[in-house]
C-alpha cells in the first residue's frame, strides 16, 4: 500500500494543489486512495473529498493522542491502495509557531510513515539543496523519503534533479509542470471551497493528467509502498435519535470523524441548509451547527426568516444545541456581512457578529468549563481551535480558554443543552458524541 506524508517546507508550496494531483492520478491507476489532512483545517479536505468522492479525515496531534490518531488512521485507510496524508504549514511548524508538537513531522513519526516534500523551485536553485539538507538535519528521524518539485517545468526539473539527489541524497519523484488553468483561489481562511469553484472537476483532470506523466510511478511506490495498518473493526449500532446537522454553503466546517463519531454514539444524522429549508427536520433531538461562512450568505440567511424563528423557538424550547464558530455566529442577533452590513440572525444569543478582517485569537487553545453543562463537566479541559476573521459583541464566559503562551481569555456560552461559542471542538476520541447523543434522547423523551 502506499502510503506518505504530503509535507512541504512552508505554506504556499502548493501541497493541497499536489495532493489533489496526486490523489487523482492514483485514482486514475486504480489505487483508490484515500486522504487525510495533518491539523485542524476544514478547507482542504474539501478539496480531497472533490477528488475522490468520499471523506478525507483529519488527524491531529493537539486534539488526540497518538493511539487514538493511529487507530483513526488505521481505520480509515483500511481497505485502500493508497493514503495520502497532506501536511499543514511547514513540515516541523507545530504548537504556537514555535514547537514541533501536532506538526506534519510530528504525525510522520507518529504513524511512522514516510514523507514525500513537495518544494516549489522559484527563485532558487543550488540553494534548494542547502534548504532540504537543513530540513533532513533537524529531527532524527526526519522521515523525508523524497521530493516533488511543484510548479515547475519538466526542463527545470531535469536539471535540478541530480544536483539535488547528489546534494541531498533525497530522490526526486517528479515534478509538476505549472498550470495556470488549475490554479485554486484562495480567500479569508484559506482556499475557496471546493463547491465554490465552478470547473473544480476540469482542474483536477489537468492534475491527474500532468502527474500520471511527470511522475516517476515505480520510483514514488519504491519509496512509499509499505504494509497497510492493521485496524479494528468499528461498529455502528443502529440509530436511537435523530440530529440536526446543518450543511451547506454557509455551515461546511464540519470533521468527517465528528459525524462518524455521533453515528457510533446512536445518532441518526439529518442534514438541513439553513440558506434553502424554512424548517428544521422533523424529530429531532439534537441540533448540530457547525462553522464556515455565514457572513458570506448573511443576507441569505437573514431572508429565511421561517428558519430563524424555528432555529430560536426550538433553541429556547431546550432544544440540545451545539453551535461552533459559524454556527455560534448564526445564533447571534446580527451578523455583518462582507461590506459590513448587518442582518438578522437567530437572535438566542446576545451577540453581533462583526467584521475584524484578520484573524482573531487564531490557532490551539485549551479549554476549561467552568460549570457543569451538557457537554462539559466543571473543570474539565479539552483541545479545541479558534479560526475566525468576525468576531462577536458577547462571546459568554462559560469557559477559560488558554494558550501555549499562557494567554487566558472567557468565553462560550453553556447550559444543560446548549454548547455556543467560536472555539471548534473535536469531537472523535472525546466524551463529546456520547453526552451529545445523551441529551438528545433524553430531550426526546420528556418531549414526547
Ligand atoms: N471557523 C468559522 O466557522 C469561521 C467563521 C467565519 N467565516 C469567520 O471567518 O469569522
Amino acid at each position: 500500500m502506499l502510503q506518505l506524508v504530503l509535507a512541504a517546507p512552508r505554506s504556499g508550496s502548493g501541497k493541497t494543489t499536489a495532493a489533489c494531483a496526486l490523489l487523482a492520478a492514483l485514482t486514475a491507476r486504480g489505487l483508490t486512495p484515500c486522504a487525510f489532512k495533518s491539523g485542524p483545517d476544514y478547507i482542504d479536505p474539501m478539496f480531497h473529498r472533490a477528488v475522490l468522492g468520499v471523506e478525507s479525515h483529519n488527524l491531529d496531534l493537539f486534539f488526540s493522542a497518538p493511539q487514538i490518531a493511529r487507530a483513526l488512521y488505521a481505520r480509515h485507510a483500511a481497505g485502500h491502495g493508497a493514503a495520502v496524508v497532506e501536511g499543514a504549514m511547514g513540515y516541523y511548524d507545530g504548537l504556537g509557531g514555535v514547537t514541533d508538537t501536532a506538526s506534519a513531522w510530528q504525525l510522520a513519526d507518529t504513524l511512522d510513515l514516510p514523507a514525500l516534500l513537495v518544494v516549489r523551485p522559484k527563485g532558487a536553485s543550488l540553494t534548494l539543496a542547502a534548504e532540504l539538507r537543513g530540513l533532513t538535519a533537524f529531527r532524527t528521524p526526519h522521515h523525508i523519503a523524497g521530493i516533488l518539485l511543484n510548479d515547475c517545468t519538466q526542463g527545470l526539473c531535469a536539471l535540478l534533479k541530480p544536483m539535488l539527489e547528489k546534494e541531498t541524497g533525497l530522490p526526486v519523484v517528479g515534478c509538476l509542470p505549472p498550470l495556470p488553468e488549475a490554479v485554486i483561489e484562495s480567500r479569508h481562511l484559506g482556499l475557496k471551497t471546493a463547491a465554490e469553484i465552478d470547473d473544480l472537476q476540469h482542474k483536477i483532470q489537468l492534475l491527474s493528467d500532468a502527474a500520471q506523466q511527470t511522475i516517476d510511478w515505480p520510483l514514488l511506490h519504491t519509496l512509499f509502498d509499505r504494509p497497510a495498518p492493521a485496524a479494528a473493526p468499528c461498529t455502528v449500532p443502529p440509530p436511537r435519535v435523530r440530529l440536526a446537522v446543518a450543511r451547506d454553503a454557509a455551515f461546511c466546517f464540519t470533521y468527517a470523524e465528528t459525524l462518524e463519531a455521533l453515528r457510533e454514539n446512536g445518532a441518526e444524522l439529518c442534514f438541513f441548509s439553513p440558506l434553502a429549508d424554512t424548517a428544521l427536520p422533523d424529530n429531532i433531538g439534537g441540533l448540530y451547527l457547525p462553522g464556515g461562512y455565514p457572513e458570506l450568505y448573511a443576507a441569505r440567511l437573514a431572508a429565511n426568516a421561517p428558519l430563524r424563528a424555528a432555529v430560536k423557538s426550538a433553541v429556547q424550547g431546550g432544544l440540545p444545541t451545539v453551535a461552533e464558530c459559524g454556527g455560534f455566529l448564526y445564533l447571534g442577533r446580527t451578523l455583518q456581512d462582507a461590506d459590513g452590513t448587518p442582518h438578522p440572525m437567530a437572535g438566542v444569543l446576545p451577540g453581533q457578529g462583526f467584521k475584524v478582517g484578520r484573524l482573531v485569537r487564531f490557532g490551539y487553545a485549551r479549554l476549561t468549563a467552568r460549570a457543569d453543562s451538557m457537554l462539559f463537566r466543571a473543570g474539565e479541559t479539552l483541545p479545541v481551535h479558534e479560526f475566525h476573521h468576525w468576531d462577536s459583541t458577547e462571546n459568554g464566559d462559560a469557559f477559560t480558554a488558554a494558550k501555549a503562551n499562557g494567554r487566558q481569555w472567557a468565553c462560550g456560552f453553556a447550559n444543560a443543552s446548549l454548547y455556543a461559542g467560536f472555539p471548534h471542538l473535536y469531537w472523535a476520541g472525546t466524551p463529546l458524541p456520547k453526552r451529545f447523543a445523551a441529551a438528545a434522547e433524553h430531550y426526546i423523551k420528556e418531549t414526547s
